[in-house]
């Protein structure tokens, strides 16, 4: 995720991205990708927004380090699933300011959603600011703290939703007829089309779907076999234990 986040900034226009990583190997590799690279967390002495991107267990870990270090004034925007504006905040100095954010997978190609909750010592400018940063990526919402592990649920983990949708509408063309790539090109196209017909309309989803589904077809036959399955209430269920997972982490 931070390395996506850094190209989608990078191809934004932002110049002055330091990526810290402990791995030499990937080190060098986001080096060869245009990034100036450091090995060790004091290097965020200087910087004026800092994105804590590694996974919610290692948070305590960096934490101290990123205290020692971190200018008075700084922000601090952590990317970190589950993992409370408090708990960074009581960790930091207090001119530090801290934001939770949450990101998703296709800001890699500047089509990413990120829920933004500032803490309790951000400024309204600060908070501008990272949106602004995170906007290099896709769209941004403010949204309460309260809500992060339901947005993490929704649309953090959601490209996998999709993913695991796609990988079963291909495996079930190429088990009626289709070759691979054409099961592969007719699914992407078909979930391509479908979100974006969704986005410019002013329709429900549910709408949408009745238009596709013509008496007693196709259609009709695929979503009363998905009833006959569960399969809306297993993506319900599924979804509240993202949102129950993610209260866990934190
Ligand atoms: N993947 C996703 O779609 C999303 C992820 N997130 C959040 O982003 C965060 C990162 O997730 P993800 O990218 O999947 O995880 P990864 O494990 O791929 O990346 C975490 C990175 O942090 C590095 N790291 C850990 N500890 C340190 C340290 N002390 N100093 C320097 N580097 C360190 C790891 O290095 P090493 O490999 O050496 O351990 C690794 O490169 C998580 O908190 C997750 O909740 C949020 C939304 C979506
Ligand atoms: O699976 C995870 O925990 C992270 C957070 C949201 C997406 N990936």
């Amino acid at each position: 995720m931070g390395g996506t986040l850094a190209e989608a900034m990078a191809r934004a226009g932002h110049d002055d991205i330091v990526v810290i990583e402990r791995s030499a190997e990937r080190r060098a590799e986001l080096e060869g990708q245009g990034h100036a690279s450091a090995e060790d967390v004091a290097a965020v002495a200087g910087a004026d927004v800092i994105l804590l991107v590694v996974k919610p267990q290692d948070v305590a870990t960096v934490l101290p380090q990123l205290a020692a270090s971190v200018d008075a004034g700084a922000t601090v925007v952590s990317l970190a699933a589950g993992v409370r504006n408090a708990t960074i905040e009581a960790a930091l100095p207090e001119t530090v300011g801290v934001v939770r954010a949450m990101p998703n997978t296709p800001a890699v190609i500047g089509r990413g959603m990120f829920g933004v909750s500032p803490g309790s010592r951000v400024p309204a400018d600060r908070l501008e600011a990272v949106v602004d940063l995170l906007g290099a990526g896709g769209e941004v919402v403010v949204v309460d703290e309260s809500h992060q592990d339901a947005v993490t649920a929704v649309s953090g983990s959601g490209p996998a939703y999709l993913f695991h949708l796609a990988e079963h509408m291909i495996a079930a063309g190429v088990e009626g007829g289709l070759d691979p790539q054409d099961a592969r090109t007719l699914t992407v196209q078909t979930l391509v089309g479908a979100a974006e017909l969704l986005a410019g309309s002013d329709e429900s989803p549910e709408e949408l779907r009745r238009r596709v589904t013509s008496p007693n077809g196709t259609t009709h036959a695929a979503i009363t076999t998905f009833d006959q399955h569960g399969v809306g209430e297993g993506i319900r269920a599924g979804v509240l234990a993202a949102i129950a997972r993610s209260a866990e982490l934190g």
